[in-house]
């Protein structure tokens, strides 16, 4: 199978190929850059953009919708918001396989999504094509996915059991997420410049931020009940991982023990969730995997439970789970070509 790449320059567009790389369906890798790429003259080269990418020695071709679908099976959006929202509507229309990491086509109304994050939308028949898919959750819709993002992944996975259960109080979810630097990508900003953020920990977006309308809307489809979630994002002075710490009030008579019943009644066929009976993850458990590890712990004297949920952002979090949901897309084993143990350095 040969598949595209546009993006890959960046974080999750790196990752993305070194995952792909090593894929066992995977042929041929065809990269993509912005559509004046190589206009002058200048070809660039994977092995000579990525630092260590000995021997990948493969072009960045100009974006062009037609050539892609000619040459390939698939392409891969790694690129900024507001990219895919402006050039993804070719393949819409052919209705040709797209993975978009981004978040133009994860809210299908164009004026959350400019709410949101600011910039205008996709065009709306098109965002009507796209399918939201937690790739653990995948059910079979378009040919267009929208992976989600980072913190809506971690959060979702844990709070899924207890919502769908009907375990929790919907009105009282408050989720503390936070994650390290390589989740804002590659470009510098004051909040990731090292000064700021080495030896600090900085909440940003709060109330504000762009996951909020993304998780609650994947929350009511499963509990129509759940309408809005407390939710903060922090800064880690780390490169990778993220960690959400989820907390909610139970129902009546929920105890650890029927919670861990439901938790392990819905991961039990899912090679990616893992959960701890009243232990707690950390991050250096998921880095360098596409699992979510999570932590169940019932408190009966406030009637709180406290889920832990860590994954990688760049993979669970992001290409890792793309890869993920090309494996659905193409019918091949959900985990093929994707990393489960971590590096633990
Ligand atoms: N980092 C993370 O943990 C996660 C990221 N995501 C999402 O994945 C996407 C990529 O993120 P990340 O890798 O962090 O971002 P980066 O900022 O690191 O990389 C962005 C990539 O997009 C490319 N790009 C930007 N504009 C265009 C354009 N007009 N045409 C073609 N290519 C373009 C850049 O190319 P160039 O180098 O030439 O500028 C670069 O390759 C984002 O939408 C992000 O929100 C989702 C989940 C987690
Ligand atoms: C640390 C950091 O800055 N993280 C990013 C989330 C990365 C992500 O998942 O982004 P998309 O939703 O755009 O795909 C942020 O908070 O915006």
């Amino acid at each position: 199978m040969n598949v595209a790449i546009v993006g890959v320059t960046g974080y999750s567009g790196t990752v993305l190929y070194s995952l792909l790389v090593n894929h066992p369906q995977v042929t041929q890798i065809n990269l993509y850059g912005h559509t004046n790429e190589g206009e002058n003259g200048d070809v660039r080269y994977l092995d000579e953009l990525i630092a260590g990418y000995h021997g990948q020695h493969v072009p960045l071709q100009a974006f062009d919708p037609e050539k892609i679908m000619a040459d390939n099976d698939v392409v891969f959006f790694a690129t900024s918001s507001g990219v895919s929202s402006q050039l993804a509507g070719p393949f819409i229309k052919a209705k040709f396989p797209v993975i978009d990491l981004s978040g133009d086509y994860r809210l299908p109304d164009p004026a959350t999504y400019e709410k949101w994050y600011h910039k205008p939308a996709a065009d709306a028949a098109d965002l009507a094509q796209a399918t939201y898919s937690l790739a653990d959750f995948y059910a079979e819709k378009t040919n267009y996915i929208a992976n989600p993002g980072c913190y809506a992944t971690a959060t979702l996975l844990g709070l899924a059991p207890m919502v769908q259960q009907d375990l929790i109080d919907p009105d009282s979810i408050i989720v503390d997420a936070k994650s390290g630097t390589s989740g804002a990508g590659k470009s510098l900003s004051q909040l990731t410049h090292f000064t700021e953020e080495n030896d600090n920990l900085q909440l940003y977006q709060l109330n504000k931020h762009k996951h909020i309308p993304e998780v609650v809307q994947q929350l009511h489809q499963w509990n129509n009940q759940v309408n809005a979630i407390q939710f903060s994002t922090t800064l880690l002075p780390l490169t990778t991982g993220l960690m959400a710490s989820i907390y909610a009030k139970v129902k009546s008579g929920v105890t650890q023990e029927s919670l861990m019943a439901a938790f392990n009644t819905v991961y039990a066929d899912h090679p990616f969730v893992h959960v701890m009976d009243g232990e707690t993850p950390s991050l250096k458990q998921v880095v360098g995997t596409n699992n979510c590890d999570l932590g169940v712990v019932y408190n009966p004297v406030t009637h709180t439970v406290m889920v832990i949920s860590v994954i990688d952002n760049l993979i669970k979090g992001a290409a890792g789970q793309a890869v993920q949901n090309f494996n659905h897309l193409f019918n091949f084993n959900e985990t093929t070509g994707l990393p489960t143990l971590p590096v633990f350095a």
